[in-house]
Parts: C-alpha cells; sequence; structure tokens
C-alpha cells in the first residue's frame, strides 16, 4: 500500500488515495497499526481519499483508535493538498465530501496554505464557563487563565470521560486569551485520547466558543488568530442574527514524506 504522511499544524495523518489502493476498511486493528508510533508509520489519523460522484473527492477519517471519526479539520486541509497532487482537481478551488457533508476549501500551493469552509453554526450549548458546540465533531470549549498551569491530558481525560460524555466521547478545548482577537489553544482529542499539537475542528469551536465566553455580541465579519503546540491558524467568521456562518479554518498542510507498505 503507497502512502503519503500529511501534518497540518503538527496534527499528522497517514493518507492513502482509495481508488487505487485496495483497503478493508472495516479492519480497524490494522489502520490503528498503521497510526501507532511504534509499530507503524504513526500519526494521529488515517485518511482516504477516494472519487465521489457529486465532489472533486470524498474524504473519509478515521482517529488513530483505528475507528471511524467525524470531521477532521486538519486532516481536511491535509486532504485537500493530497487530492490535488494526486489529480483530483486542478486550480485553487475544490468541493469534497465529508462526515457532515460537503466542503469547499482553496489551495494556495505555492505556499502550502489551505483555507477551509467550515458548515454554519447556529447551536451553541452556554454552561458555566464553557460552551458545547459541533464543528462537525463535538467540542466542549472552556477559558483558561494560564494554559502552562493545566495538565492538558489529565484535565481533558476528567471531562471526556465524565459521565455526560463517557460514551461518545468529546474533544475537549483549553483556550487562553492572548490578546485582542487572539488565543492560544490547547486540545484533548477523542479517539487519540490525548491531547495533540493542534485540531481543526476543535480551533474553530474555540474561536467562536471565545466569542461568546467573553461575551461579544458584535455582529459581521471576525478573524481570529490562533496559536496552538504545532503552529497557527486562523478561523474567519460572520456574526448575523447570533448565528455563525461563512466560518473558514485557514492554515498550512505539508507532506512529510510518503512511502509503501506491505
Ligand atoms: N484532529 C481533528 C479532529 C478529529 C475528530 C476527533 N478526534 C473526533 O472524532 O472526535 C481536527 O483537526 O479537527
Amino acid at each position: 500500500m503507497k502512502f503519503v504522511k500529511y501534518q497540518a499544524t503538527g496534527n499528522d495523518f497517514v493518507v492513502v488515495n482509495g481508488d487505487v489502493e485496495k483497503l478493508n476498511l472495516s479492519d480497524y486493528e490494522t489502520i490503528k497499526k498503521l497510526c501507532d508510533r511504534r509499530f507503524g508509520i504513526g500519526g494521529d489519523g488515517f485518511i482516504v481519499i477516494r472519487s465521489h460522484s457529486e465532489t472533486d473527492f470524498e474524504m473519509l477519517y478515521y482517529n488513530s483508535d483505528g475507528r471511524p471519526g467525524s470531521l477532521c479539520g486538519n486532516g481536511s486541509r491535509c486532504a485537500v493538498a493530497f487530492a490535488y497532487e494526486a489529480g483530483f482537481f486542478e486550480g485553487k478551488e475544490c468541493s469534497f465530501m465529508a462526515y457532515d457533508g460537503i466542503h469547499r476549501a482553496r489551495f494556495h500551493s505555492e505556499i502550502g496554505k489551505v483555507e477551509l469552509e467550515m458548515a454554519d453554526i447556529s447551536n451553541i450549548e452556554i454552561g458555566t464557563q464553557m460552551v458545547i458546540l459541533d464543528t462537525g465533531s463535538p467540542h466542549y470549549v472552556t477559558l483558561v487563565e494560564d494554559l502552562s498551569d493545566l495538565d492538558i491530558v489529565e484535565a481533558g481525560k476528567a471531562i471526556r470521560f465524565s459521565p455526560r460524555f463517557a460514551e461518545d466521547g468529546i474533544n475537549v478545548n483549553f483556550v487562553e486569551q492572548s490578546g485582542e482577537n487572539q488565543v492560544i489553544v490547547a486540545t484533548y482529542e477523542r479517539g487519540v485520547e490525548d491531547e495533540t499539537y493542534s485540531c481543526g475542528t476543535g480551533v474553530t469551536a474555540s474561536a467562536l466558543g471565545e466569542y461568546v465566553l467573553s461575551g461579544q455580541t458584535e455582529q459581521g465579519q471576525h478573524e481570529v488568530n490562533i496559536q496552538t503546540k504545532g503552529g497557527n491558524l486562523a478561523v474567519r467568521f460572520l456574526v448575523s442574527d447570533g448565528n455563525f456562518e461563512d466560518i473558514w479554518l485557514i492554515g498550512p498542510a505539508t507532506k512529510v514524506f510518503e512511502g509503501e507498505i506491505e
């Protein structure tokens, strides 16, 4: 099987062309092993790109535990870069089918940057110092004073495995405000069951969550710059009648190496 390893702000994936390779996608043990950093190629997830009748391609996403995941934002940006290289589309713009429906994206191949359109969000659960929302994957977002004071894995696990979320799981984001329209985000990911260097659906949820939790009400266009362990991302969104629309996740996606395994 031929594969390409990609990373997007340190969130890394094994990507395979499903039109070319023969794959047993219900063999979760093999997918888990491919993602294993000692016994396999290593990655936070496994991605299959294949043809689709309505869009330029389809992306299937598996977490590193080998099981099908929901939308992966960083994985989607890697998928766009891979699909361009593999000839699934030409030019800058593409559309693709993912877990939560059709997405549009723009690939700036000269600088390796991908802009990914996310689904509109109108439903946010607001609790004490935290929000829960679905940006294609379910996310819990909470503000913290100082990220360096926090054990992300311990604190993330405590929420992810709490009685409410234990069965289906949830991704947990800790957000520190670092300036005007600037935040630092650390994410504990379900399905990886660890902190990852960055999570695309997580930083999107964090940008919207920070808007809500900091009591902002200003309508119109917003842009938040986000620092993660693996690098910087931006999230642009429009606030209209309390809904979040025209949401874009923007950042780099880079090929690391390619190879072939038995
Ligand atoms: N790393 C991803 C998130 C992947 C989804 C998640 N772990 C799940 O299945 O809940 C991202 O960049 O969005």
